[in-house]
């Protein structure tokens, strides 16, 4: 048994070491050849500041920090580029205003630092902006003003009016009144939800580390950065860990799922460390800094909306064969194929669809209600009409309105 392990732990290790040479030389060769880090052509940023690059363990602002990073980014405004601001920090500097000697655990205390955070959050950006000549105007968002199409234009038309009038968004998620059903719940997301709405040509998120890892450097030492990622799978997923200080949301896994919903959307995202020398600049530069995560399939804005914007009202949840059929087939969804049906929804509104061992491997929009797909469950497509005494579509998803590997 010892011996399998040391085995085990050794192919492991190789591994890693053939996939970070590969990473760390062959792309990078590849790099210099066909000039993926080019951001020359960009012209809208969206930049993410997590709260660990923002606030120290105590709570309290790190304004050395705050000011760099301000510098660059009136910096590259005055180039012409059109910034926005994505900010995190209103709950871990508004805890340490309360007086609380941590972030508070219940959700009323947590909205109550943000509503005091958000407020000298906003004064310090108005300040270091302003010594620049650089003024700011602060957006607060909630998903509810991504998956409802009114309020998704709103909140476009103001962005659009602000870069307009030279403005520099700030954003953040509007923390004061978000309860579970309507919170996007990490600033990682928003940002790349924003970035999708603006039609932005990158996304930049800052952070206390300095790129993405094998595994959590701070908890293991032989971690080795990877400068590149085409594609966000199960491995690059494994990799990802929680929250690196206690004031961080999210950790690695909603970098990579911000990472996705970007690549989704045709843009490339860079991760890089907040506090590096000249970091911002130095990204836009094209230099070989943090991971960059490269854009692959573009989702047509029909499957953007369903996969990343849509509110999930239920779950499906599918037999093997039905995963094998939407995975590899590309086929729709049957009643044959459902197991299990959790939540109240209607026709038209969006479900994720589970496997059998938990996971979601697709998200789509429903041709019937949950009480109908209760009805014709495990059913054949013929049996539809007798069960329901109607039967509009022969496909409880169709392939259409159905979007793999979210
Ligand atoms: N594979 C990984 N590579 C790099 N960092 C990781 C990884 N897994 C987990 N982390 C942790 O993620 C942290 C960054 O996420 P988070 O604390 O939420 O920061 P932010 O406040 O910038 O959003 C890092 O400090 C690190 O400890
Ligand atoms: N909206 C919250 C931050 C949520 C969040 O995602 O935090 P982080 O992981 O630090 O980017 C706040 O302003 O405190």
């Amino acid at each position: 048994m010892y011996t399998v392990g040391i085995l085990w732990i050794n192919i492991k290790t190789l591994c890693y070491n053939v996939i970070c040479f590969y990473n760390n030389h062959y792309l990078q060769v590849k790099d210099m050849q066909k000039p993926a880090r080019d951001f020359s052509e960009v012209k809208r940023i969206v930049v993410k500041v997590g709260s660990s690059s923002l606030i120290y363990d105590t709570g309290k602002p790190n304004l050395a920090r705050m000011e760099m990073l301000v510098r660059q980014l009136a910096d590259l405004h005055n180039r012409g580029l059109d910034i926005l601001l994505v900010t995190s920090g209103a709950i871990g500097v508004g805890f340490n205003r309360l007086g609380y000697s941590q972030k508070p655990k219940s959700i009323p205390e947590k909205q109550a630092a943000a509503a005091v955070g958000q407020g000298i959050l906003m004064h310090m950006y108005e300040k270091f902006f302003a010594e620049y000549g650089v003024m700011v105007g602060q957006i607060l968002l909630t998903r509810e003003d991504f998956s409802d199409r009114r309020r998704f234009l709103n909140a476009r038309n103001t962005m659009y009016a602000l870069l307009g009038l030279r403005v520099i968004p700030v954003i953040n998620e509007n923390d004061t009144v978000t309860v579970e059903e309507i919170k996007l719940g990490d600033n990682d997301t928003l940002a790349a939800q924003v970035a999708g709405l603006v039609d932005a040509d990158l996304l930049l998120l800052l952070s206390d580390i300095d790129g993405l890892y094998t595994s959590n450097p701070k908890t293991d030492p032989g971690a080795i950065i990877i400068p590149m990622v085409t594609e966000i799978n199960r491995e690059i997923e494994a990799m990802a860990g929680g929250a690196g200080s206690s004031v961080g949301t999210g950790g690695m896994s909603t970098k990579l799922h911000a990472a996705r919903m970007a690549m989704h959307s045709g843009l490339p995202t860079v991760l890089a460390g907040a506090g590096s020398e000249d970091i911002i600049r130095r990204v836009v530069a094209g230099e070989q800094v943090g991971t960059v995560f490269w854009p692959s399939v573009r989702l047509d804005n029909k499957k953007r909306w369903i996969a990343y914007c849509a509110a999930v009202q239920g779950k499906l949840h599918v037999d093997e064969g039905a995963v094998q059929a939407l995975l590899h087939r590309g086929k729709s969804l049957l009643p044959s194929g459902i197991t299990r049906v959790e939540g109240v929804f209607d026709m038209g509104n969006t479900v994720s669809v589970i496997a059998p061992d938990g996971r979601e491997i697709a998200r789509g929009i429903v041709n019937y209600s949950a009480g109908e797909v209760n009805l014709i469950k495990g059913l054949k497509t013929r049996d539809i009409q007798g069960v329901l005494g109607h039967k509009d579509y022969d496909e409880v998803v169709h392939r259409n309105n159905l979007v793999l590997d979210i």
